[in-house]
């Protein structure tokens, strides 16, 4: 399957229903995916639009009618950063289309080729990400099925992976409704044992293609390779795999052990949930067991592990904890910085992430406050002009790092996530109330 096909223009729709066809993005077996403007949206979007031959196929036809109604079934459904948004499907008489997410960039079969291979904290990060969107996924009661690089979307800047979204998923199985399993979809290189053997399948066999995928990329090679479809299904069932330090210098041992036993033969010898294979995925980041390499800047992974640790976004969920990493200003600051002065008018607020720092007012420091306290809310909150004045002093003590919002950028975010701040805001409030409200009726305790 071409990653991107150079369609000639004469073949080239100029409209798909209502988005005007801009160019094409790819194909697959049974569809050409367009990139199209939806102008009532004022957004770029893709346009999968089935082939009218694979409707047709006398043989195949009502599986891929099947692939579209699975895929149709999820508008809306599906919210998360790391999984393609489906916005609309039409099943029309003359045509039938999906209309998604644009992800600008290419897909991650291009990363497991022996001479384009991504640096490894890379790769786990990628396995991080797409650990967490199953995760999601299999709770809104789904198994992928079809889990392999070429349904892994690349988000691409400037030439460099930025970021990665599940898509595809025509072959998905819905564990509430659907009520026969058909086998055997799916791709055979990265397919579990128990998917080629017709047995139930659970969250641990998107878990094996997932590791299969991560296989590939640090390895260049498939876990399961076969001169023949017979060799290749005798290798999935029985074969053992080469550790892929064996395959790329400088794999620790760690590595290894993560991604082998995802690929364990027995679901029950792979990772009991998605959580706990994601968790395995970012001990290895946060215990350096896979180099830096030039990458010095802060993963998100890293990002998201820090905020899901602080109290101030312990009711946040996954999805809102994503929206945070990727919408707040992160900043570092060295000792010694102040990061407010009093008198000063500013309606940022600040969370700490890392690091301490001392509340002072005449140069007398009142307050401490680490990790996971929050700094500057009160001019945030202030209802009126006046009152948005900065009280204190706030200076770095230790190394800093804050995560930052503003009314705009805050205002950016979704309603759900917006909504969880406020109950964040007021659960502080409170405490701050109730403390006070103890020091003055027992003023010798803060003596
Ligand atoms: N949302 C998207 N944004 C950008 N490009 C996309 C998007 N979805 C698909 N593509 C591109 O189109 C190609 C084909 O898409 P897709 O794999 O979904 O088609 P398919 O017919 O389902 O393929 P197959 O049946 O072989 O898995 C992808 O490999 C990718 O390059």
């Amino acid at each position: 399957m071409p990653e991107v096909s150079a369609a000639s223009p004469e073949s080239l729709p100029t409209r798909i229903g209502e988005y005007r066809v801009l160019r094409k993005l790819g194909e697959g077996a049974t569809s050409e995916v367009f990139l199209c403007r939806d102008e009532f949206h004022d957004r770029d979007v893709a346009v999968k639009r089935v082939r009218e031959s694979a409707v047709r196929d006398p043989v195949d036809g009502r599986y891929y009618s099947r692939f579209f109604a699975a895929e149709a079934a999820l508008v809306g459904r599906l919210q998360h950063p790391h999984v393609v948004q489906i916005f609309d499907a039409v099943d029309g008489p003359a045509e039938q289309y999906l209309v998604m997410e644009h992800v600008p960039g290419s897909t991650l079969r291009r990363y497991c080729r022996a001479d384009q291979l991504l640096p490894l904290e890379l790769i786990v990060e990628i396995g991080f990400k797409c650990a967490m969107a199953l995760g999601y996924v299999f709770r809104q009661g789904l198994i992928h099925r079809d889990i392999k690089p070429a349904n892994l979307l690349a988000v691409e800047s400037g030439g460099h992976l930025t970021d990665v979204k599940v898509s595809d998923f025509g072959s998905a199985l819905n564990l509430g409704a659907d009520i026969t399993q058909v086998h055997r979809v799916g791709s055979l290189t990265y397919m579990s044992p128990e998917q080629l053997d017709g047995a139930a399948l659970n969250a641990q066999s998107d878990m094996y293609a997932l590791g299969a995928v991560l296989y590939h990329l640090v390895t260049g090679h498939p876990p399961v390779e076969g001169e023949s479809q017979a060799a290749m299904i005798q290798g999935i069932l029985y074969g053992s795999v080469v550790p892929p330090s064996q395959r790329r210098q400088g794999v620790e041992p760690a590595v290894d052990e993560v991604i082998l036993r995802t690929l364990q033969k027995q679901p029950a010898d792979r990772y009991d949930s998605w959580d706990s294979f994601a968790n395995a995925l970012a001990a290895l980041i946060t215990n350096r067991q896979v180099p830096r390499g030039n990458l010095q800047a802060v993963l998100d992974s890293e990002r998201f592990n820090l905020l899901r640790g602080l109290d101030f976004f312990s009711r946040f969920d996954d999805v809102e904890l994503w929206e945070v990493v990727h919408q707040a200003r992160w900043q570092r600051f060295p000792i010694g910085h102040k990061l407010m002065r009093r008198g000063e008018k500013g309606r940022d607020f600040h969370i700490i992430a890392q690091g301490e720092v001392a509340v002072r007012r005449d140069g007398q420091t009142f307050e401490t406050l680490d990790a996971g306290a929050l700094v500057g809310e009160m001019a945030y909150l202030a209802p009126s002009r006046e009152l948005r004045t900065r009280t204190a002093d706030v200076e770095a003590t230790d190394p800093l790092t804050t995560v930052s919002f503003t009314p705009e950028t805050l205002g950016q975010l979704s309603l759900a996530c917006r909504q969880r701040f406020s109950e964040a805001f007021i659960s502080v409030l409170v405490r701050r109330l109730h403390a006070a409200h103890e020091a003055l009726s027992h003023p010798q305790r803060i003596l």
